[in-house]
Order: structure tokens, then C-alpha cells, then sequence
């Protein structure tokens, strides 16, 4: 058996298509949607999720608003820029591409939360805890959307996320469980005793811990859903966490890449959208 393909490439296409059609009617009412980015530093990954946002942003009429630092860039200097768009009425949204190696959590408390397209501000992510409407961070409500466009069942689900971090596993553990979800969730880390254990017990498995292979055939339980979101670089290629014979036993397979990377460029495009609409419709 070979599992089916989850496919955030194709998928992230037909959110742009959708979105260049919203952010068409939004331009008729004169709202130009715009996204500014803050890149710190030289890192080549960062650099080309960057440009793939703004490739992205121009592809559906969002204009872009750049702004690159060098590494030697002071917490003060980036806190700078954050203030500058912040004020910006050109900018609708923008994040801070992590990591920055600076205080991250002072910049991103920062940044003004209506702003914050990334999700990730302390209060959007307490109103995601609180169940408040708000910008939902940009990977777990990818990989939702990925599972929900590809027709796997998520209510009444077992999960299993494989890592606790705060762009990922935790925020995703809180959205699966809200009401309109309804997935029963088991957040795996690396104090888990047997991973292996309940790995086989979830029908759909979120492996995000950055482990290359960590989550391989004989743990996963035939049929089941698995999205591959870590990602490390093995010899300057991407490699996930789903050891490939994965493929073998699952019933769907998030490639990596073309699987969850694309679907976090399409969250953060409608996070601009949503932010945009919303000054026209409060
Ligand atoms: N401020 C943020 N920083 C980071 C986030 C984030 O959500 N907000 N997440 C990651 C990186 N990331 C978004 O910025 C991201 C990851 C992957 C992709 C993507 O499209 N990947 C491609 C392949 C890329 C490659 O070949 O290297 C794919 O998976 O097909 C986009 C964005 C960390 N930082």
C-alpha cells in the first residue's frame, strides 16, 4: 500500500486563486491589503521563506513591505522597525521571520496584535486559549486545513502531535481541541516515555519535532493521517521527521516539502486577507 499524498503545493495554488478573487473585490473598495516582513540576519532558509512570502503576496495583489537587517542588528534597531510598521498604515499585517537570534518574545509582544498576522502575539495567542476570534498561527491552522481539504476526518479523532514547541505543537493541540474540531489530542514531547506507544494509537499523527525519521512504520497504525511538519537540513537537503517507509503503512502522507511549508505561506496570506476585510466589515 502507498499512502496518498497531502498536498500543500497544490493546495496553497487554490488558496491563492480563492484569495486573489478576495483581495480583487477588496481593491474595488480601495483597500490595497499590504504585508511587511522583519528579516534578520543571513540564514538561507529564512531568506528563501521570505521571498517566498513576497513572491506569493504578489502573485494575488498584496503588496510588500520589506524590511532586511543585517545579523549585527541590536534588539533595539528591530524593535525600531517593528514601531515603523506598526505605524504604517500601508501595512496591514507583518511578521518577524524567527529565528532572530534576539529577545523573540519581546519582539513579538511588540508588534501591534491586530497586526500580527503570524498569530503568535501573546494576546491572539490567549484568545486562542480563551476560544476568542482572533489570527490563528500559521502552521497548525495549515495542517488543518490540509487534513480538512483532503477529506480526513477530524472529529471524534485520535491525535497524536509529536512536539511541544509554541509555532506548532501547542497552539495546534488547543485548535483541534476547540468544538469545531473535535479531535481528542495527546501532545508527545521529548519527556514522552513511549513514543512508539502512542503514536499507534492515533489516527492521525503530527510529527513536529524536529527529529529527521523520528516517527517511522512500525509505530504508525495503518490507514492513518500523517503530517510530516519538522523540518531539518540533512547534506543541504529538507528533510522531515516521517521516515519514508511511513509511506507504506499510512493512509495519507504530507510530503515534505510540499506539504505543511506551502499551507503555512497560504494561512498567512488569509490572515492579511481576513485583517483587510475586516477594516471595510468590521
Ligand atoms: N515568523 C515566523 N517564522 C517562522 C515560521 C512562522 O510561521 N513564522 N515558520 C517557520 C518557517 N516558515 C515560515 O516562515 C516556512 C516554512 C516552510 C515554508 C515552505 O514553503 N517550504 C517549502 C520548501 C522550502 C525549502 O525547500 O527550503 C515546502 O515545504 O515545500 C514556508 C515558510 C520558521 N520561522
Amino acid at each position: 500500500m502507498t499512502a496518498q499524498t497531502l498536498d500543500g503545493a497544490a493546495t496553497l495554488r487554490t488558496i491563492k486563486a480563492e484569495l486573489a478573487e478576495r483581495v480583487a473585490a477588496l481593491r474595488e473598495q480601495g483597500v490595497v491589503p499590504g504585508l511587511g516582513t522583519v528579516l534578520v540576519g543571513d540564514d538561507p532558509g529564512s531568506h528563501w521563506y521570505v521571498g517566498a512570502k513576497h513572491k506569493d503576496c504578489a502573485e494575488i495583489g498584496i503588496t510588500s513591505i520589506r524590511r532586511d537587517l543585517p545579523a549585527t542588528a541590536t534588539q533595539a534597531e528591530v524593535e525600531a522597525v517593528i514601531d515603523e510598521l506598526n505605524a504604517d498604515d500601508a501595512c496591514t499585517g507583518f511578521i518577524v521571520q524567527q529565528p532572530t537570534g534576539l529577545d523573540e518574545f519581546a519582539l513579538l509582544s511588540r508588534v501591534d496584535p491586530d497586526k500580527d498576522v503570524d498569530g503568535l502575539h501573546p494576546v491572539n495567542l490567549g484568545k486562542l486559549v480563551l476560544g476568542e476570534a482572533g489570527p490563528l498561527p500559521c502552521t497548525p491552522v495549515g495542517s488543518i486545513e490540509l487534513l480538512r481539504r483532503h477529506g480526513v476526518e477530524i472529529a471524534g479523532a485520535e491525535v497524536v502531535v509529536v512536539g511541544r514547541g509554541i509555532t506548532v505543537g501547542r497552539p495546534l493541540g488547543l485548535l483541534l481541541t476547540r468544538r469545531s474540531e473535535n479531535a481528542t489530542v495527546t501532545l508527545c514531547h521529548t519527556g514522552t516515555r513511549d513514543l512508539a506507544a502512542h503514536v499507534r494509537t492515533a489516527d492521525i499523527v503530527v510529527a513536529a519535532a524536529g527529529v529527521p525519521g523520528i516517527v517511522t512504520a512500525d509505530m504508525v497504525k495503518p490507514g492513518a493521517a500523517v503530517l510530516d511538519v519538522g523540518v531539518s537540513r540533512v547534506d543541504g537537503k529538507v528533510t522531515g521527521d516521517v521516515h519514508p517507509d511511513v509511506w507504506d503503512v499510512a493512509g495519507w502522507v504530507s510530503p515534505n516539502p510540499k506539504g505543511v511549508g506551502p499551507m503555512t505561506r497560504a494561512m498567512l496570506l488569509t490572515n492579511i486577507v481576513e485583517i483587510a476585510e475586516k477594516s471595510v466589515r468590521p
